[in-house]
């Protein structure tokens, strides 16, 4: 499991070693860590030109001492001095004593410096930010050049560590070096888009991994989640799967779930609906019949939603059943929240942005950019575990972390691939997978199957689904 800690949390643990450490033995090792990764970077180090945006606080100071370290190993330095006044003054003194020069942020020529760095060090506020950047330092940081790395220390200046929000401007980083623990913000979109690869430095921080606020499932993690056939399995054991899905306008939803569904580890799908015949001519191991679904016979968890128009009733008599229930696109307009609320057994909702705007009476600008905030607002309303697709996937229960999925890739963003996740997912709750784990393992396998189905080029929705088998394959293999 890769956790992330919110700031208070690591403030926390950072005073707890520094009440037993020598002063700035944190700040000596971050700095370590941090020259070695910008050396890595460059290859060469030596006569290599390195800018340092150098804000009021401590994360200037970690680029002060790690310049220094680069000076001393030949490259040729500068330090660009946001608060001139406020500038840490150990970091400064060892950068001059390395040979490194300094420039103030506010003179003509500091453009000039940056503009012509080959590596540039965002040191201009981490942990201990509020808001977008402000203006001389966007101004510094638009003139970087196109061709220069980019390397932000801890956090890129501008993103909210604890959220992943950016407010107004921020650093685009080629790499995020990051102390201690991962931030949420270095995981969820939009901060994580302008993190680049994010490199975690161990600086002796003891974090208790119930404090963790959010967490990244890993092959190992997956593989012990997956439902395993025994000996003893028959279909019925291991799961059966209703799909409440498509109408006679949208038969493909109906069949793309289907699709997800039979991949998902459950030993039979049930369909009912009115794309029964599209179904069975494309899938005849499917178990299909007319009727409300509550008279289908046996299931151990229900997917509806995908393709079903505005067919409320069929929803309802799903909402009603007492086994789990993914909710998915067109359900998820049709259930009340009182509804969901009022069930006893597990819900489970997938709303893209779009959808998730929707039932929580904003924009989808505003869900996209506080995802987090908007995964957890939803669980809490409907007393249910959310999971909200889009470029960082998230899965949110009402207590405990939550979970962001690490897999996926932009080409997932395909007509009819949240249908097979649904299925997929769906397949995972009937097989006996909690919510959250039957979210974030389907976000996972279905992620990692989009990116053996792309190699790099575009994919259908159906591609997706077939190239389940293989992710899961991928991930059993690791066992
Ligand atoms: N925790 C750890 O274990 C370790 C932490 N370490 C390092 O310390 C960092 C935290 O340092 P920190 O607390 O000094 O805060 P930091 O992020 O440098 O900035 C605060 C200053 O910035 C300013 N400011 C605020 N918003 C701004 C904005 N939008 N744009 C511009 N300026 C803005 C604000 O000043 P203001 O002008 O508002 O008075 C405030 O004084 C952490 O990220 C890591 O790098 C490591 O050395 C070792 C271990
Ligand atoms: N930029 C992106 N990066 C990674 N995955 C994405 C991105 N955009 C969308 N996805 C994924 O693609 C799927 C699209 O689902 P959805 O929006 O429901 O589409 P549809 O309704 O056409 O099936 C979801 O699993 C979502 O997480
Ligand atoms: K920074």
């Amino acid at each position: 499991m890769r956790n992330a800690y919110g700031v208070e949390s690591v403030r926390a643990a950072e005073r707890e070693v520094m009440a037993r450490g020598p002063e700035g033995a944190l700040m000596r090792r971050a700095a370590a860590g941090l020259a070695a990764e910008c050396a890595q970077l460059l290859g060469k180090v030596y006569g290599a030109r390195i800018a340092l945006l150098v804000g009021s606080g401590d994360n200037g100071g970690d680029a002060l001492y790690a310049g220094a370290k680069l000076a001393g190993r030949g490259a040729g330095v500068t330090a660009v001095l946001l608060a001139p006044e406020r500038t840490h003054a150990g970091g400064l003194a060892a950068l001059r004593a390395a040979g490194g020069t300094v420039v103030d942020g506010s003179e003509d020529r500091a453009e000039g410096v940056v503009a012509r760095a080959r590596l540039v060090v965002d040191g201009i506020v981490g942990i201990g930010g509020r808001g977008g950047l402000r203006e001389r330092a966007a101004r510094l940081v638009a003139a970087v050049a196109g061709d220069a790395l980019v390397v932000a220390v801890d956090v890129p200046s501008g993103v909210d560590a604890d959220t992943g929000e950016v407010h107004g401007e921020a650093v685009r980083a080629d790499v995020t070096v990051t102390f201690g623990a991962y931030k949420p913000g270095l995981l969820i979109d939009p901060g994580r888009e302008y993190a680049g690869a994010v490199r975690l430095v161990d600086i002796g921080l003891e974090l208790a991994s119930g404090e963790r606020v959010l967490e990244a499932l890993q092959y190992a993690d997956v593989a012990g989640l997956l439902p395993r056939p025994s000996g003893e399995s028959d279909k019925y054991r291991r799961g059966v799967v209703g799909v409440v899905a498509g109408s006679a306008r949208y038969p493909g939803a109906a069949v793309l779930c289907v699709a997800g569904a039979l991949r998902g580890g459950a030993g039979a799908v049930r369909y009912v609906g009115p794309a029964a015949d599209a179904v069975i001519a494309r899938f005849p191991e499917t178990l299909v019949s007319a009727g409300p679904p509550s008279k289908a016979g046996r299931v151990q968890a229900w997917v509806v939603g995908p393709g079903l128009g505005d067919d409320g009733e069929r929803l309802r008599d799903v909402v009603a059943a007492d086994v789990p229930v993914l909710i998915d696109a067109d359900g998820l307009r049709l259930a009340g929240e009182r509804e969901v609320r009022a069930r006893r057994a597990p819900t489970l909702l997938t709303p893209h942005a779009g959808e998730a705007a929707a039932l929580l009476g904003v924009s989808r600008e505003e869900v996209e950019s506080a995802r987090l905030s908007a995964v957890r607002e939803l669980a809490g309303r409907y007393g249910a575990t959310v999971l909200l697709k889009g470029s960082t996937t998230l899965v949110a229960s009402g207590e405990g972390p939550v979970r962001v999925n690490p897999t996926g890739t932009p080409w997932l963003a395909t007509a009819g691939s949240g249908d097979v996740l649904s299925g997929l997912a769906g397949s995972l709750l009937a097989a006996g997978l909690d919510a959250r784990d039957a979210g974030a393992v389907g976000a996972y396998l279905h992620g990692l199957a989009a990116r053996h189905a792309s190699s790099g080029g575009p994919v259908a929705a159906q591609d997706v689904a077939d190239a389940i088998p293989a992710a899961w394959r991928d991930v059993r293999r690791t066992d």
